[in-house]
C-alpha cells in the first residue's frame, strides 16, 4: 500500500472550541522522525502527571522491533500496523487527559488525519531543521533513515517536503526544536496550552455580556 499524497490539503477548519488548562489536556505530537516527539513526550507527561503512550512503543510491544518489522513485511504493513495502534492510542486519550507521540509517518494515513481534527485533541506539531537532524541520526531503530549519514539527510528532506502540507494540516500549535532543550519545548508547549485556556475563558467571559475590564 503506498502511503496517501492528497493533492491539495483541506486547510485545519475551526479553532478548537474548548481548549483545556495543561492539566487536563488531551496533546498529541506530530513531527518530523528525531524532532523529539517521543522525548519530549514523555517530559511532558511527567510534568503534568499524565499518562503518556507513544505509538511506535505500542507496536514494538506488541510486534518486535520496528526495523524486523520493515525488514520482514514490508513499509504498508508496518502502516496498517501503525494506523491500529494510532487509533487505539488516540481512543484512549478521548477517554482521559493525557499525552500521545505518534510516529513521524502516522499523518500519512487520512483515517488518522480525521482522527486528528477531533476538537477534544490539541495536535503539537514539532518541527526541527536540517542541521540538528544530521546531529541526530545514527540511530538504528529508524530504518527509514538507516544508512550513510550524508544520504539519510537528504532522505529526511524528502521525507518532510512531502508531508510538510499534511503536518500543518492537521497541528494547532507548532513548536520549535532545533534551538533548545528537551524541556525548553515542554515549556513552549505548557504555555500554548495554558495561553488558549485563558484566551478560552476569557472570550466566554465577554461572551456572557460582561464589560471589558
Ligand atoms: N531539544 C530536543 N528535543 C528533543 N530531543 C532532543 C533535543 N535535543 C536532543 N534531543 C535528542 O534527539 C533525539 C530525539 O529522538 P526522539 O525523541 O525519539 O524523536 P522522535 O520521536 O521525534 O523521532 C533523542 O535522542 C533526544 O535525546
Ligand atoms: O517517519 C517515519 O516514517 C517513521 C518514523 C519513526 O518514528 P519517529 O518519528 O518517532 O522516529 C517510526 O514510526 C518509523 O521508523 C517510521
Ligand atoms: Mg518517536
Amino acid at each position: 500500500m503506498t502511503p496517501e499524497i492528497p493533492g491539495a490539503p483541506t486547510p485545519r477548519p475551526a479553532p478548537r472550541l474548548n481548549p483545556a488548562p495543561a492539566e487536563t489536556a488531551r496533546v498529541v505530537l506530530v513531527g518530523p522522525p528525531a524532532a523529539g516527539k517521543s522525548t519530549i513526550g514523555r517530559i511532558l507527561a511527567e510534568r503534568l502527571h499524565m499518562p503518556m503512550l507513544d505509538t511506535d512503543q505500542m507496536i514494538v510491544d506488541r510486534y518486535g522491533p520496528i526495523p524486523d518489522i520493515f525488514r520482514d513485511r514490508g513499509e504498508a504493513a508496518f502502516r496498517e500496523i501503525e494506523r491500529e495502534a494510532v487509533r487505539r492510542a488516540l481512543r484512549k486519550l478521548l477517554d482521559r487527559p493525557g499525552v500521545v507521540s505518534l510516529g513521524g509517518g502516522a499523518v500519512l494515513n487520512q483515517g488518522t488525519r480525521a482522527q486528528l481534527r477531533h476538537p477534544a485533541l490539541t495536535v503539537v506539531l514539532i518541527m526541527i531543521d536540517e542541521q540538528t537532524v544530521a546531529q541526530r541520526l545514527g540511530n538504528p531503530s529508524r530504518p527509514l533513515l538507516a544508512g550513510d549519514p550524508e544520504a539519510a539527510v537528504a532522505r529526511w528532506r524528502a521525507l518532510v517536503d512531502e508531508r510538510r502540507p499534511l503536518y500543518e494540516q492537521v497541528a494547532d500549535v507548532t513548536v520549535h526544536g532545533s534551538d533548545s532543550s528537551p524541556v525548553t519545548a515542554v515549556n513552549r508547549i505548557v504555555d500554548r496550552l495554558s495561553k488558549d485556556a485563558r484566551a478560552h475563558e476569557y472570550a466566554k467571559y465577554r461572551y456572557e455580556g460582561n464589560e471589558e475590564p
